[in-house]
C-alpha cells in the first residue's frame, strides 16, 4: 500500500518567511504519528497543505501515492482549526448536515456519536458543549466519511486531563481498526504515549523523525564507581575525555552502541568497583531541546 502521506522538499513561504521549508515527511498506513514542533514551527501550515487548503509555495505531496485533488482526499477526515458548527443544532444535527454534503448515510452519524461517546448528548445544542464535547464532535465530524487517514490539529488543546485519557484510547482504538493517523502537538507528553513515530519540526524543517522508542533511548550509560576518578580516566581513555562526565558520585558516559555489559566487565577487570550500572530513558522535552538547539519558543 502506498503511504497514507508522503511529502517531497514541501515549502510554503510567507513573502519573506519560510512557515515551512524543504519537508521530506512519511507516515506509513496503519501508524499513529505525532508532528511535533514548538509554537510557529510550522505544523498547522503543514497540514493545511496536506489537506488543499493551501498551496505549496515549491515541493511536492502524495496521499496514498495520489498527488493533490478532490480525489486523493476521498477517505480523509481532518480535525483543524475548530470546524465551523451550527450553535443553534444539536450535536446529531450539525453532523447530519455534514454526511448530506459527504453524501454518507445517516447511520453512519449515530455510528461515530457512539465512537466519541456523545450519544448521550447528542440531541442537546452545540452551543450547551463543553470544551471537550465540542472537540469529540469536531473528531466525529472527521470520522464521519469513514476516513483511512485522519488529520488532526492540536486535537488535546484545551482538554482536561481525562478528555485527554478519553482522546488517547479513542485514537488507540482507530489504529487497531486500521485508521492511520497523523496528529500535531507541541505537547510532547501527550504524543510520547499515543504515537508509534513521531516527526519533529522547528523552523519549517524537520529536526528528526523516528520511533518513539528510539528517542526514548538515552545514548548516555550511568555509572557508579570506586574510585570515581580511576573509572573516568580509564572510560576516558578509552572512549574520549569528552565523552565522560563526573555527575556527583556517577559518570555520564556518551556511548550509544557500546553493550553496558562489556564497560562493566573492563572497569572490573581493571580493579574498579561498579555498583550500579544503567542507560536512563531521555524524555521527549529533553530530545527535542537536545535536537532543537534549545529553540523553543512557546509552551
Ligand atoms: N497566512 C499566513 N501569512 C503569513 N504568515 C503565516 C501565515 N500562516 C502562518 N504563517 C507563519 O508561518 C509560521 C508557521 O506557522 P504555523 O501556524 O504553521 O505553525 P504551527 O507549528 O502550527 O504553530 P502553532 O502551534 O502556534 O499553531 C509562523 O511564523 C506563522 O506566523
Amino acid at each position: 500500500m502506498s503511504a497514507p502521506v508522503e511529502t517531497e522538499r514541501l515549502t510554503k513561504r510567507y513573502g519573506r518567511i519560510a512557515a515551512v521549508d524543504g519537508l521530506d515527511l512519511t507516515v506509513l498506513p496503519g501508524e499513529v504519528y505525532g508532528f511535533l514542533g514548538p509554537n510557529g514551527a510550522g505544523k498547522t501550515t503543514t497540514l493545511r497543505m496536506l489537506l488543499g487548503l493551501t498551496r505549496p509555495s515549491a515541493g511536492s505531496l502524495r496521499l496514498f501515492g495520489r498527488p493533490p485533488g478532490a480525489g486523493s482526499l476521498a477517505r480523509v477526515g481532518a480535525l483543524i482549526e475548530g470546524p465551523a458548527f451550527y450553535p443553534y443544532l444539536s450535536g446529531r444535527q450539525n453532523l447530519l448536515v455534514m454526511a448530506g454534503h459527504a453524501g454518507v448515510l445517516r447511520s453512519r452519524v449515530d455510528a461515530v456519536l457512539e465512537t466519541v461517546d456523545l450519544t448521550a448528548r447528542a440531541k442537546d445544542r452545540y452551543r450547551t458543549y463543553s470544551l471537550g464535547m465540542k472537540q469529540r464532535l469536531g473528531l466525529a465530524a472527521a470520522l464521519v466519511k469513514d476516513p483511512r487517514l485522519l488529520i488532526l490539529d492540536e486535537p488535546a488543546n484545551g482538554l482536561d486531563p481525562a478528555g485527554m485519557a478519553d482522546l488517547r484510547v479513542l485514537i488507540r482504538e482507530l489504529a487497531d481498526r486500521g485508521v492511520t493517523v497523523l496528529l500535531s502537538s507541541h505537547v510532547l507528553s501527550e504524543v510520547e504515549q499515543i504515537c508509534d513515530r513521531v516527526g519533529m519540526i522547528a523552523g519549517g524543517r524537520l529536526v528528526v523523525e523516528t520511533t518513539v522508542a528510539e528517542l526514548r533511548t538515552g545514548r548516555a550509560l550511568r555509572i557508579v564507581a570506586t574510585p570515581i576518578e580511576q573509572a573516568a580516566a580509564r572510560l576516558g581513555a578509552r572512549f574520549g575525555a569528552d565523552a565522560v562526565r563526573i555527575d556527583g558520585a556517577a559518570l555520564e558516559v556518551d556511548v550509544a552502541d557500546e553493550p553496558a555489559s562489556r564497560v562493566n566487565a573492563e572497569l572490573v577487570a581493571a580493579g574498579i568497583a561498579v555498583s550500579e550500572l544503567s542507560r536512563p530513558e531521555r524524555g521527549l522535552e529533553e530530545t527535542f531541546l537536545e535536537l532543537t538547539g534549545g529553540d523553543r519558543s512557546a509552551g
